[in-house]
């Protein structure tokens, strides 16, 4: 059988791939296969290994008649057609939990480098620009003590939440359903999105991205923050309208953006948002610690090797 993997792997990781299937692996680490290049591979393949930056849609699985066994090394799966892939009886792995604290670390990171100005004053001092110590030179929002509104309570949000909770900080958390962990364990108060707007102090996008969820913060939304309010999105980027945040962000309607993921990816260079001074950005690295990237290829190779041997995946999306 044969397994495409759209990305060089370290050898110990894709060990078992190579001794039991003949694979091919794109020779690069950090630059995507070229989709021809792809859509050419994938003909005869019985098992693909991707992640978040492939588009996996109805014209590639159209090509893969063989295709047995998609494996992302994510846990997010909306790059991926998965009624498409139901439809034709293909089996899509993922990879939950194993990144969800890593996630939660890099979450919490933004937040402080965001509402404390972290990065702006790293570039104060490489632009020359830092004359003296100053009583509200470079001041920012406190973190301390103060709220943070939680949208999407489920592994990583419940992670942000523990963190919050060492900062002495008063959680909210809008949901589909209600977290009794995050409640009993974190005294968390449910909201509604528009309470939690009105209420946090920070405000940590980490819901899926789905046909719900569709820029599902947006210029009313923004409008309901605090001015005060520091916005944080390390789910997806279309989970939020960027037009509406630009503008938030500039008119001063709220204080500041930490972001790690964008509509367009990777986000072009010139874009609007990355000439604002309150925006900290991220290149979408969220789960990115070495250890938590290899247990994430680790996995996504398991679910790989057992769907290709007609065993359950470990976490098979449902
Ligand atoms: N920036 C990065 O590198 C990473 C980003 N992610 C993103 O984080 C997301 C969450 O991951 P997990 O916490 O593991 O998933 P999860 O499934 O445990 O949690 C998602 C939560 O969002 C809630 N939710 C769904 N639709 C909602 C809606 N319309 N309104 C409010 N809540 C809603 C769900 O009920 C669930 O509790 C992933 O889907 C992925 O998009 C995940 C890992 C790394
Ligand atoms: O797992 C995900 O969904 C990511 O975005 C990358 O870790």
């Amino acid at each position: 059988m044969k397994v495409v993997i759209t990305r060089h792997l370290p050898n110990d990781v894709t060990k078992e791939l190579v001794d039991n299937f003949d694979v091919v692996m794109w020779g690069k680490e950090n630059e995507p296969i070229p989709r021809k290049q792809l859509l050419e591979e994938i003909k005869d393949a019985d098992g693909l290994f991707t992640n978040v930056a492939d588009q996996i849609d109805y014209e590639l699985l159209e090509r893969a008649p063989k295709l047995k066994v998609i494996s992302t090394m994510a846990v997010g799966y909306d790059n991926i057609d998965i009624n498409e892939a139901r439809n034709r009886g293909i089996m899509v792995g993922h990879t939950p939990g194993v990144l969800t604290e890593a996630t939660a670390d890099l979450t919490f990171a933004l937040l402080m480098a965001a509402g404390r100005r972290i990065v702006e004053g790293m570039d104060v001092i490489r632009q020359n620009e830092w004359n003296s110590w100053g009583p509200f030179f470079l001041t920012g929002q406190g973190i301390y003590r103060k709220s943070i509104g939680i949208i999407g309570m489920g592994r990583i949000g419940l992670s942000v939440a523990r963190r919050a909770k060492g900062f002495q900080m008063d959680i909210l958390y809008h949901n589909r359903s209600h977290n009794k962990e995050a409640e009993e364990e974190l005294n968390a108060t449910y909201c509604e999105l528009e309470e939690l707007l009105t209420k946090a102090d920070y405000i940590v996008l980490l819901a899926p991205s789905t046909k719900d969820t569709y820029k599902m913060i947006g210029k009313a939304e923004f409008v309901k923050m605090k001015q005060t309010a520091v916005f944080i999105n390390t789910s997806r980027g279309t989970n939020v309208d960027e037009e509406a945040l630009y503008h938030a962000l500039q008119s001063g309607e709220i204080f500041a953006a930490g972001l790690d993921v964008f509509d367009q990816e990777p986000i072009d260079s010139e874009h609007p948002l990355l000439k604002l001074r309150n925006v900290t950005a991220l290149p979408h690295i969220g789960s990115a610690s070495i250890e938590t990237r290899i247990e994430m290829a680790r996995l996504a190779c398991e679910n790989l090797l057992n769907g290709l041997k007609g065993q359950p995946l470990v976490h098979e999306v449902k």
